[in-house]
C-alpha cells in the first residue's frame, strides 16, 4: 500500500457545540511514516478533531479523511485506524485477556490475535490480572493493544503520554517509531510538550480550534542559530554584516551581551572558519536550537486585541 492510502486529510472541519466552536475551519494533512503531534494548550479542540476523524463525532462542516475515505466510508475501520482516546475505559473486573477477548469478538479477530498483542504489547504477565489494579502505564498499553486489534494502518492516539513514567515514554517512543518506520500513519495529541517533544517528526498546533502552524518541527523551529563570544564582538560582527566576498546574502547578527553575538545564516564551522581568517578571537560558540517547547509557547500564546 502507498503512502497516499495512509494520509490524513483534513479539511476546513468545523465543529460547533451549541454556543461553542469547537473547531473552526481547521485544514491541515498527517503523512504516513512519520510520527505527528497534535498540539494544543487545553481546550483547544484536539480531542473533538480526532474524535470527527474516527466518526466518534459528526462535523458541523468540513471533512476529514483517511486516504480519502471519511471513517464510515472505511469497508474495515477497525483494520485501517486504530485509536485510543480514554485511558479508563475498562470494566474494572475484567483481565487484560477478557477486554482484549471480547473486542476481538467484536470485530472478528481471532483468540491468537489476542495474545500475539499481550506479548507484544508486554502485557503477558499481567494478563490474568484485573484491570482495577493497572498503574496508568500498563493501562496506556491495555488500550494500545486495543486499538491494534486489526493491525491497522493509521494511529490515533490522545494524551498517549499522560501519567507515563519515564520509562514508560521511552518504551511509547521506540514502539511508535517501529510503527512509523513501517510507512504507518502515527497522530499523538497532547497539551503537555515535554511528554512528546522525543517522540514527534511533524507538528499540527492548534489554539482555540484554530490552526496556528503545521510542518516538520524542524521547519517550524527555522534554522539554529550560534552564541559566540569573543572579546572582538565588535569586529567580529563588522566583518559577519560586510557579507561574504562571493557577494552571497550576509547573516543576520544581534547583540546577545557585552561580548556575544547571536548570529542565524551561518554555522558554526563556517562563523570560526571566517573569524580566523580575519584574526578574531573566539572563545566561545553555541549552537542554540529552538526547543519545540518554545515554539509552541510562542505560537499558543494569546495575542494582544488591537
Ligand atoms: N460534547 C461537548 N459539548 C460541549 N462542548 C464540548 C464538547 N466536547 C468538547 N467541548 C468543548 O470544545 C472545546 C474543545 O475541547 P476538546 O476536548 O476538543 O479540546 P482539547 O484540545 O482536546 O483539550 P484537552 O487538552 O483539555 O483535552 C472546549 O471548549 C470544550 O469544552
Amino acid at each position: 500500500m502507498t503512502g497516499d492510502h495512509l494520509a490524513i486529510e483534513v479539511s476546513r472541519l468545523t465543529k460547533r457545540f451549541g454556543d461553542v466552536t469547537a473547531v473552526r475551519d481547521l485544514s491541515f494533512t498527517v503523512r504516513p511514516g512519520v510520527i505527528t503531534g497534535f498540539l494544543g494548550p487545553n481546550g483547544a479542540g484536539k480531542t473533538t478533531t480526532m474524535r470527527m476523524m474516527t466518526g466518534l463525532v459528526s462535523p458541523t462542516g468540513g471533512t476529514a479523511t483517511i486516504g480519502g475515505r471519511t471513517y464510515g466510508q472505511l469497508a474495515r475501520p477497525s483494520r485501517t485506524v486504530g485509536a485510543v482516546f480514554d485511558a479508563n475505559a475498562f470494566h474494572s473486573g475484567h483481565t487484560a485477556r477478557d477486554h482484549l477477548r471480547v473486542y476481538a469478538a467484536m470485530g472478528g479477530y481471532p483468540d491468537s490475535r489476542v495474545t500475539d498483542l499481550l506479548d507484544m504489547l508486554g502485557l503477558a504477565e499481567a494478563a490474568h490480572r484485573r484491570t482495577r489494579g493497572f498503574s496508568t502505564g500498563m493501562r496506556q498499553r491495555l488500550n494500545l493493544a486495543t486499538a491494534l486489534l486489526g493491525d491497522p494502518r493509521v494511529l490515533l492516539l490522545d494524551e498517549p503520554g499522560n501519567g507515563l513514567d519515564p520509562e514508560g515514554v521511552s518504551w511509547l517512543r521506540g514502539f511508535l517509531r517501529q510503527f512509523a518506520d513501517e510507512g504507518r500513519t502515527v497522530l499523538i495529541s497532547s497539551h503537555a510538550l515535554g511528554e512528546i517533544q522525543q517522540l514527534v517528526d511533524d507538528v499540527v498546533v492548534i489554539r482555540r480550534g484554530e490552526l496556528v502552524a503545521a510542518g516538520p518541527c524542524s521547519q517550524l523551529a527555522g534554522p539554529p542559530a550560534v552564541l559566540v563570544t569573543s572579546p572582538d564582538a565588535a569586529a567580529l560582527a563588522a566583518v559577519l554584516t560586510a557579507g561574504p566576498a562571493n557577494g552571497g546574502p550576509a547573516p543576520h547578527v544581534e547583540a546577545a551581551g557585552p561580548d556575544r553575538l547571536r548570529v542565524r545564516g551561518l554555522d558554526a564551522p563556517g562563523l570560526a572558519d571566517l573569524a580566523a581568517a580575519h584574526h578574531v578571537r573566539v572563545h566561545e560558540l553555541v549552537v542554540e536550537t529552538t526547543s519545540l517547547e518554545e515554539l509552541f509557547l510562542h505560537l499558543t500564546r494569546d495575542k494582544a486585541v488591537s
